[in-house]
């Protein structure tokens, strides 16, 4: 099965809520809520594939990124790790940088069902309060 690495980053803000974008209706995981991120590519750290598909996917670039754990998920036909970084620290102002729907939520408000099933664990630790 494909395995693939995916850099993905919970940028947040100083009133604690959380940059979300919204999948493609052609993607993967079609029309889930996501963090913004992508794959990481052979010759990348996870934290500099973090920094380019922040600037590619929301124009911010990246001045404070925290590792925060990995998740590990098998979809149907394909595998994925995701490395999650908090991103408390950036310049510019994150937007729909591709086109796709975006909005900030406040992690207390997060809704699980709404992303991906390899973000579950995560979203629960946010909600929690426990990040
Ligand atoms: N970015 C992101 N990807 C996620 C999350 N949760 C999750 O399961 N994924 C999965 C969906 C995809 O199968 C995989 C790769 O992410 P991606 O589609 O953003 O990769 P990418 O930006 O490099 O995409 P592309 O170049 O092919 O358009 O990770 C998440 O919160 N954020
Ligand atoms: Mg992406």
């Amino acid at each position: 099965m494909k395995h693939l690495q995916v850099a993905v980053g919970i940028i947040r803000n100083a009133s604690h809520q959380i940059f979300l974008a919204q999948r493609a209706a052609s993607s993967h995981m079609a029309n889930k809520w996501e963090f913004p991120g992508g794959k990481i590519e052979q010759d990348e750290t996870a934290e500099q594939a973090l920094k380019r598909e922040l600037m590619e996917e929301t124009g911010i670039e990246v001045t404070a990124a925290q590792p925060i754990g990995q998740a590990d998920h098998s979809y149907e036909d394909l595998r994925v790790t995701l490395h999650f970084f908090l991103v408390e620290g950036w310049h510019g102002e994150p937007w729909g940088k591709e086109g796709q729907p975006q909005r900030w939520v406040e992690q207390t408000a997060l809704v699980a069902e709404e992303f991906p099933p390899a973000n579950h664990a995560l979203i629960a630790r946010l909600v929690a309060g426990e990040i």
